[in-house]
């Protein structure tokens, strides 16, 4: 590749844009936790920091668990991925409640692209139950259970990371 040739972001090379809302994300993580509710019940829920907090908190709430863990993962810097660092691991006290191999835990993300994060968390705790709200095909196969799915040419605009602005109308050129 040429010295100067761009180099383009995961956001850019996705094409697509697949906003999401406050309210849209609730209402996919409740939907999440009623085909949760027939898998169950967990001992304790594991958040993907930081993505999987907003929907682990909800579905926690929802399935009536008060023991929530994190694995802290560091990865995408805004939306390059790069090497993923584990800074934290799920403390003894929940390794414990999960029998050492996961058993009977709920890991939760916010969504799978690659599948590289979840297969990293995975292969922590094989036996645990992973859920994502939303799943792009590569990452997909790595899920027990998901709610939506998106095109691996697609990128997901959460709520949190966003903001409402201006938008040019569509017969000006807006996608
Ligand atoms: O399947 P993958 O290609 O690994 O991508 C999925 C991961 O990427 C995002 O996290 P990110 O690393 O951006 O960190 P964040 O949760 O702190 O925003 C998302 O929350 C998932 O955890
Ligand atoms: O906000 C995000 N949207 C995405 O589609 C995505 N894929 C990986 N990491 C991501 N972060
Ligand atoms: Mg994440």
């Amino acid at each position: 590749m040429a010295a100067d040739a761009p180099t383009l972001s995961s956001q850019e090379r996705a094409g697509k844009a697949f906003p999401v809302s406050w309210d849209q994300f609730h209402r996919d993580c409740r939907a999440l936790t009623w085909r949760l509710n027939e898998v169950g019940p967990f001992h304790a829920v594991v958040a993907i920091t930081r993505g999987g907090l907003v929907p682990a908190a909800i579905v926690a709430r929802e399935l009536g668990v008060r023991v929530i863990d994190t694995v802290c993962i560091a990865s995408y810097d805004h939306d390059k991925q790069g090497e993923l660092q584990v800074l934290k691991g799920v403390s003894a006290d929940t390794a414990k409640l999960g029998g050492g191999t996961g058993k009977g835990l709920l890991i939760v993300d916010d969504l799978v692209d690659t599948g590289k994060t979840g297969r990293l968390v995975r292969d922590m705790m094989p036996d645990a139950h992973f859920a994502t709200v939303y799943a792009k095909p590569m990452g997909r196969p790595l899920v027990d259970t998901y709610i939506t799915e998106v095109s691996q040419d697609t990128w997901i605009f959460f709520p949190w990371d966003t903001a409402l602005s201006f938008q040019p109308p569509i017969r000006d050129g807006a996608a």
